[in-house]
């Protein structure tokens, strides 16, 4: 299985890139892991939240097909412990899926095509992280779920 995180607009902040590229060099030891970042929307200053959000969708929607599992972060989504999102891995591994893509929404979050479109959502806290933020905790919970399933002592129950 592939896991593929889509994310929009590149990080400037290094100390938050470099936190980000360290997770994603020990996740690789365990799954093959590719985050991709949709460019920033042109002209997102004169677009409606809703335009933006819409232009958004179409990115992120022309980049799965319908054989991809798309799971939304999502701060009302459904909230798991670390053992219960590695659970979560793992059925999806044991399922046989090829492609699971986690995709982090613009600053306003989603459009309703990609709400419609996708198959679970996510949340990592009740509370709103920026779009930035959420990838280092995100990638971060991604890495904690593969050391639970190896057994591996970087999480303390
Ligand atoms: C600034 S937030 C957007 C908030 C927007 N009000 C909304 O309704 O989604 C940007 C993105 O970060 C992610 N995000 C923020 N907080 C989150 C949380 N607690 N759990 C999961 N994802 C979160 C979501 O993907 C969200 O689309």
């Amino acid at each position: 299985m592939k896991i593929t995180l889509l994310t929009i607009g590149k990080t400037d902040n290094t100390e938050l890139q470099s936190l980000m590229d360290d997770y994603t060099k020990r996740l690789g030891y365990y799954i093959s892991f590719e985050m991709e970042v949709i460019p920033d929307v042109k002209n997102a200053k004169n677009l409606s939240e809703a335009l933006q959000k819409q232009a958004e969708g179409e990115e992120i929607l022309k980049r799965t097909t319908m054989a991809d599992v798309l799971v939304l972060l999502d701060e009302k989504g459904k909230t798991f412990t670390s053992e219960g999102f590695s659970q979560f891995l793992q059925k999806k591994m044991n399922s046989g899926l090829k492609n699971l893509i986690f995709v982090i929404g613009g600053p306003y979050g989603f459009s309703d095509a990609v709400y419609s479109r996708a198959n679970g959502k996510v949340s990592l806290s009740s509370m709103t992280f920026s779009h930035q933020m959420v990838r280092l905790f995100f990638i971060e919970q991604l890495y904690r779920g593969f050391t639970i399933l190896r057994n591996e002592p970087y999480h303390h129950r």
